[in-house]
């Protein structure tokens, strides 16, 4: 039927689903689960899910380390929810902002043995989703009625695993000139991903010569840094100094590519500033929260890149890792250029973790 949503606009679907507090629900060889976000999850929604049967809290494996949980899964544990577990239960175990006050958390069981195929999937579906990465989960014997009846979102679990671990293609959608103050001949591109997701932004300064390599940034998105002047880290001024050089030199290209917080969002990146007023350095709050010290895919980047005739970068950047990664994808660094600005007493501290944990060239 072609008017039916395809896959990648189920999984759209699923995501904005799942923001709201709305079950959806997978099915797949490994049998069929009903998923919430745990963030989100509504006192009635979870009271139902307890009378269809025994529900467990998927949390990643790092957040299970700060709770002291085995994860038996890999990348996943999953928690059993004791008797009488309600909302405010789970949201603590899911939520690190009051770990250090209300510690008493535990001792948590989890379950090993089985498949956990569906429960990665849940977490990898609210991450994706910008919240945190944990869900209730609930296995079903008999998914294939339960979606329709109850009209949820329903995900083919073994192929959308695969599918989410691709890039999605990305359409450019149209661009237009835009004089900057730091270079009068500038164009911004908008390109946009066919799965639902963020649109990212090109700035094109000049006109690149697309057989020499160009000047190039890879710039993440930072409301706080570039938008509001925050102190807290070197973004803003990385984002003028970049668009600066380039205006000099006359030629140069600008990815601002929608990863806010290195890919988790901007609420959970101000629940990570949170946790750093608690006393955590920028890595341990992206573990505490459970994620990585980096969600960010830099596929994005190259593949940007590419779309507009580009095969090889001068890259303004400290991060030893997007070199690789762009190297990884095809795309040629010839040279990396420092992007040395911004620090303050503020980021000090910040600067020196991302030095010592996270590789960055000081
Ligand atoms: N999770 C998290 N994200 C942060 C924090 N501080 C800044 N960010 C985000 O980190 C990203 C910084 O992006 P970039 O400056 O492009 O990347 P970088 O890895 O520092 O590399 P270069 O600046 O190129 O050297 C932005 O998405 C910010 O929103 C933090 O404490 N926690
Ligand atoms: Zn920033």
């Amino acid at each position: 039927m072609p008017l039916a949503p395809d896959l990648a606009e189920l999984l759209a679907r699923a995501r904005a689903d799942l923001r709201m507090g709305v079950p959806v629900v997978l099915q797949g060889a490994a049998g069929g689960a009903l998923v919430l976000a745990a963030e989100v999850l509504e006192p009635r929604r979870l009271a139902a899910v307890q009378a269809m049967g025994a529900p467990d809290l998927v949390l990643t494996a790092r957040r299970a380390e700060t709770l002291k949980a085995r994860a038996y899964d890999g990348e996943v544990a999953r928690v059993v929810l004791p008797a009488g577990a309600d909302a405010a239960w789970v949201q603590g175990l899911a939520d690190p902002k009051d770990d250090l006050t209300m510690p008493m958390k535990g001792p948590l069981e989890t379950r090993r043995g089985g498949d956990a195929s569906l429960q990665r999937l849940a977490v990898t579906l609210c991450k994706s989703a910008r919240m945190l990465p944990a869900a209730v989960v609930l296995p079903l014997e008999y998914p294939e009625g339960l979606a329709p009846r109850e009209t949820l979102t329903l995900i083919d679990a073994d192929v959308a695993a695969p599918h989410m671990l691709t890039l999605a293609a990305l359409d450019h959608v149209v661009s237009a000139r835009v004089p900057l103050r730091a270079a009068e001949q500038a164009r911004l591109h908008i390109f946009r991903p066919e799965d639902g997701s963020e649109e990212h932004y090109a700035v094109e300064i000049g006109r690149p010569d697309r057989h020499a390599p160009v000047l190039a940034r890879l710039h993440s998105a930072c409301f706080t840094g570039d938008l509001l002047g925050s102190l807290k880290c070197d973004c803003g001024p990385q984002l003028n100094a970049a668009l600066a050089q380039m205006g000099q030199e006359g030629a140069g290209v600008l990815l601002y590519l929608n990863q806010e917080g290195r890919g988790i969002g901007l609420a959970n990146k101000m629940r990570a500033y949170a946790l750093q007023d608690q006393g955590f350095d920028t890595v341990e709050a992206n573990h505490r929260l459970g994620f990585e010290d980096d969600e960010r895919d830099f596929r994005l980047g190259a593949e940007i890149l590419r779309r507009m005739g580009f095969g090889a970068v001068r890259l303004l950047t400290n991060n030893p890792a997007k070199i690789a990664m762009m190297e990884r994808c095809g795309i040629e660094v010839t040279e990396r250029v420092p992007l040395k600005v911004g620090e303050t007493s503020h980021n000090a501290a910040y600067l020196a973790v991302k030095a010592a944990k996270s590789g960055h060239l000081l």
